[in-house]
Formats: structure tokens, C-alpha cells, sequence
């Protein structure tokens, strides 16, 4: 079973028709011979409009909404961490194998690590301690430009507290040409995004 996060990627500047995209690609492996034994049977989001909670739900699959700002609306006094917590609440509920972090834009503390005792991967646009964080092929994109690198990646790792430096799961290389805009390079990367999602949710389950 697979509790999958999914949150707009408030950073992304891509058609909101997008959204969502690797969370559609566990859809679509799951029960195939490329994720035979994982099923998404929770979808959360931080953000109400993110197109995942519709893929899900044209799929019948449980999903629900837990915005920061809200939550600390409706609990005054509440902090970041007790947000973390009912986070984390809402997927133990889920009972999951797996948590999956695809455009999850929050960064997650102790108080949610603790609580959630099942594996938990984040899918980040960079290679290993290459750009950690957020707006990391736009960084890339521009370090290309500046000549400071010459390709970039994308890679699934277990999450743990330090942002996007737990251990590497799948890492795969990509390529940035002389002639490329931002936008090739995201087609590019969101496109082998999809697949090593797929690829470290089989390792996983
Ligand atoms: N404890 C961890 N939490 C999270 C990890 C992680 O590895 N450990 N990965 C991130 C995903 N991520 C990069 O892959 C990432 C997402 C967002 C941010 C960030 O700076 N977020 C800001 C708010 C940004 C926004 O709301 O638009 C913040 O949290 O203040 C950094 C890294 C998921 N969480
Ligand atoms: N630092 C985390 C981060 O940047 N995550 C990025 O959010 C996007 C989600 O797209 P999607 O909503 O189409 O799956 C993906 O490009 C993923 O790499």
C-alpha cells in the first residue's frame, strides 16, 4: 500500500493540468508488472487545489486536504511542528507501507519522522548535495548557464530531517544541451521523474 503525498508545487510554473504527473505514474504502474505490489490508497495535499487530489479521486482513492495556514488559523497557539503532527496523523490513519513525497513543498520536521514508523521517499529534481531545496532545476538551470556544471539529475531518497540528504534510493543523470530553455530541461527531468518514482516505490514494496 502506498499513502502518497502530493502537494501543489507552488514553485512549479508549469500548466496546472501537470500537476500531480507522479502521482498519475504510481496510478498507472500500480498493479503492473512495474509496481506489482503497491497500491495508492491515500492521497494528501497541503493545498486544496492540487491537481492530485482530482487524479485520485477520478480513481476512487481517499484523499484529503491539511493546509498549514488554516491549521494554524483553527488552532491558535498551534506551531509548524504540531502541524507536522497532524500530518502525521492523517497518513498513519491511511495504515501505509510507504509514504511517498511528490511535490510535498513543506519541510518536514521531527515531530512528523517520529510519528510515521514506515518508510517515507521524497522525489527531488537535483542529484545527491547537489541543489537541496526548493527551486532546484531552476538553480540548476542557471548554474548550467553560468557554466558551473554541466549536467544535472534527479533522484528518490528516504526523507529524513536534513532537507533532501537521506540516503539516495534511485539516482539517474540529465543531460542539459547548449541550446535549452528552462522548460526543455523540466520536460526532461519530469519525464525521468516519473520513471525512478516508480522505480524506488518497487524497491520499497
Ligand atoms: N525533513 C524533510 N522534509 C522534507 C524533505 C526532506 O528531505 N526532509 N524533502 C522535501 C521536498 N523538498 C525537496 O525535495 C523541499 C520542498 C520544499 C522546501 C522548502 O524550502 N519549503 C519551504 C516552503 C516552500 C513553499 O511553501 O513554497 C518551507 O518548508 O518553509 C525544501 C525542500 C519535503 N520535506
Ligand atoms: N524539492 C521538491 C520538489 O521540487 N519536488 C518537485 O515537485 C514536482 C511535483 O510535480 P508533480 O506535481 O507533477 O508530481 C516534481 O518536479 C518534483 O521534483
Amino acid at each position: 500500500m502506498l499513502a502518497v503525498y502530493t502537494g501543489l508545487c507552488s514553485l512549479c510554473s508549469r500548466p496546472s493540468s501537470t500537476l500531480g504527473s507522479n502521482l498519475q505514474a504510481l496510478l498507472d504502474a500500480s498493479g503492473t508488472p512495474r509496481l506489482p505490489n503497491a497500491q495508492v490508497t491515500f492521497v494528501l495535499s497541503s493545498r486544496s487545489n492540487a491537481y492530485g487530489l482530482t487524479r485520485a479521486q477520478n480513481q476512487s482513492i481517499p484523499t484529503s486536504v491539511c493546509a498549514l495556514k488554516t491549521y494554524l488559523n483553527r488552532h491558535p497557539g498551534a506551531t509548524r511542528e504540531d502541524y507536522d503532527a497532524e500530518v502525521a496523523r492523517l497518513v498513519v490513519e491511511s495504515k501505509p507501507d510507504l509514504v511517498v513525497l511528490a511535490g510535498w513543498m513543506h519541510i518536514l520536521s521531527d515531530r512528523f519522522l517520529d510519528i510515521v514508523n514506515v518508510p517515507c521517499i521524497n522525489l527531488h529534481p537535483a542529484l545527491p548535495g547537489a541543489f537541496d531545496g526548493a527551486q532546484a532545476i531552476e538553480r540548476a538551470y542557471e548554474a548550467f548557464k553560468r557554466g558551473d556544471i554541466h549536467h544535472t539529475g534527479v533522484m528518490v531518497h528516504r526523507v529524513i530531517k536534513e532537507v533532501d540528504r537521506g540516503e539516495p534510493l534511485v539516482v539517474r543523470q540529465v543531460d542539459i544541451g547548449p541550446g535549452d530553455s528552462l522548460e526543455d530541461l523540466e520536460t526532461r527531468i519530469h519525464k525521468v521523474e516519473h520513471e525512478i518514482i516508480v522505480e524506488a516505490a518497487r524497491l520499497l514494496t
